[in-house]
C-alpha cells in the first residue's frame, strides 16, 4: 500500500499541536482533495489550530491568487469543509466510540490514521504522582490502543493505513522515563501482532528520537538532569524537519521509522522476534548484531556505572 497525501481521509490523534499539527499542515497545503480530521481533548486549541492552518493558507493562495480564495473559519465537522476537528478524550474508550459513529454517519471514515497523541513527565520514579503515572499509559497506550481497535472494526475489508507513534525510549528505556516508556514499549507489542492480525491494514510504527515541539518544551521543564545526559546524542530537531523525514520514510515504503541516526543505530540494536521494515535494514542487522556483540555490554556498563555515581552524588536528593 503506497503512502500518499492525496485523496485520502486522514485521522490526525493529537492534531492540535506538535508533530500531529504538522501532518495535518503538511496534508492540507500539499494535497488537494484530502480530508482531514483533527482530533484533541482541547476543544479551543484544536479551533485555534484549524484557524491558523486555512488562515495560512489563504495568506499563501492571496498573494498568487491575488485574494480570490476565500477563508472560512473552522466549524466542528463541517461538511463543506476539507479540514475537520473534534474534541474528545481518546483515552475513554466510549468517547472513540462516539467519534467513529460521528465519522461513520458522515461518510468520513478514515482511509489512513496517524496516532500522534502522547506526552511525556520526565521525572524520577520517586518524583512522580499517582495521577501522572496513569496519564502516562492512558495518554500514550490506550489513546492509541482504543483508535487502532475502532479503525479495525470500522475497516473490515478496505485498505488501511495506521501509523502509530512510539518513541526511541521504546527500545532504550532509561533513567527518568518511567512514567512514559513503558507505554511507548506497549505501543512497539501491539503493532507487531496487528501487523499479524489485520491483514488488509498498512501498519507503521514511528520511534522519533527528540524534536521541537509544545510537549518537548514543557518535558524539558521537569526532566532530570541525568536523563538530558543520556539522550544528549539525540538532538532536538525542528518539528517540520521531523515531519518530513517522517513522510518521506513512508513514501519510501519503510514500516519502522526512525527520524535521527542515533534512532536508527538504537532500533539495529533491538533484535527479536520482529519483523523489521526500515531504511537500510540489512546494514542495520549487521550493525545490530556486532554492536550487540562488541559495544553494547561495555556501553550499559558504563551506562550503569556513570547513574549509580550521580545518585550517589545528588545522595537520593530530588536529584532533578
Ligand atoms: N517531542 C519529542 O521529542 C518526541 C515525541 N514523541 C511522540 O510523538 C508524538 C507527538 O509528540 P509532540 O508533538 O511532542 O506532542 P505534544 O505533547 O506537543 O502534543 C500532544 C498532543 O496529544 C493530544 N492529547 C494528549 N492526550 C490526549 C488524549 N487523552 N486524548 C486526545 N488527545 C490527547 C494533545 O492535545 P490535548 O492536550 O488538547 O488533548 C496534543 O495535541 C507523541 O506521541 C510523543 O510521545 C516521541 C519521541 C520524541
Ligand atoms: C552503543 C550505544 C549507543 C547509545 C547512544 C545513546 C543515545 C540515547 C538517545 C536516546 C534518545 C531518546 C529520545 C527520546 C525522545 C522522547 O520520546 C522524549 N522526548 C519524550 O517525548
Amino acid at each position: 500500500m503506497k503512502y500518499t497525501l492525496e485523496d485520502q481521509v486522514v485521522l490526525i490523534t493529537g492534531g492540535s499541536q506538535g508533530l500531529g499539527k504538522e501532518f495535518a499542515k503538511k496534508y492540507y497545503n500539499e494535497a488537494e482533495n484530502t480530508k482531514i480530521i483533527v482530533v484533541s481533548r482541547s476543544e479551543a486549541k484544536l479551533l485555534d489550530t484549524c484557524n491558523e492552518i486555512r488562515l495560512e493558507a489563504h495568506l499563501r493562495k492571496e498573494t498568487i491568487d491575488e485574494g480570490q480564495v476565500q477563508h472560512k473559519l473552522a466549524a466542528p465537522l463541517d461538511p463543506e469543509q476539507r479540514l475537520f476537528y473534534y474534541p474528545c478524550d481518546l483515552s475513554c474508550y466510549e468517547s472513540v466510540e462516539c467519534l467513529f459513529d460521528v465519522l461513520r454517519d458522515l461518510d468520513l471514515l478514515p482511509t489512513q490514521t496517524l496516532c500522534c497523541a502522547g506526552g511525556s513527565v520526565p521525572k524520577l520514579f520517586r518524583g512522580l504522582s499517582g495521577n501522572e503515572l496513569s496519564q502516562g499509559m492512558d495518554i500514550n497506550y490506550k489513546t492509541t490502543l482504543n483508535v487502532a481497535h475502532q479503525v479495525a472494526l470500522a475497516e473490515q475489508t478496505r485498505e488501511h493505513h495506521l501509523i502509530i507513534f512510539s518513541s526511541v525510549t521504546a527500545l532504550y528505556p532509561f533513567v527518568g522515563y518511567s512514567q512514559y516508556a513503558p507505554a511507548k514499549a506497549a505501543m512497539k507489542s501491539l503493532v507487531a501482532i496487528l501487523r499479524q492480525e489485520l491483514t488488509n491494514f498498512r501498519i507503521s510504527c514511528v520511534y522519533p528520537g527528540n524534536f521541537e515541539s509544545e510537549g518537548f518544551t514543557l518535558e524539558q521543564v521537569t526532566k532530570p538532569e541525568i536523563t538530558k545526559l543520556i539522550e544528549g546524542p539525540s538532538d532536538a530537531i525542528p518539528c517540520k524537519q521531523a515531519c518530513d523525514i517522517i513522510a518521506k520514510s513512508l513514501a519510501g515504503g519503510h514500516d519502522d521509522v526512525f527520524t535521527d541516526f542515533v534512532g536508527w543505530m538504537i532500533m539495529g540494536m533491538d533484535l527479536g522476534l520482529t519483523v523489521k521494515k526500515s531504511r537500510f535494514v540489512a546494514l542495520q542487522w549487521v550493525f545490530g548484531v556486532l554492536s550487540n556483540i562488541l559495544v553494547v555490554p561495555f556501553y550499559m556498563f558504563g551506562c550503569s556505572w556513570y547513574i549509580r555515581k550521580w545518585f550517589r552524588e545528588n545522595d537520593g536528593k530530588k536529584a532533578n
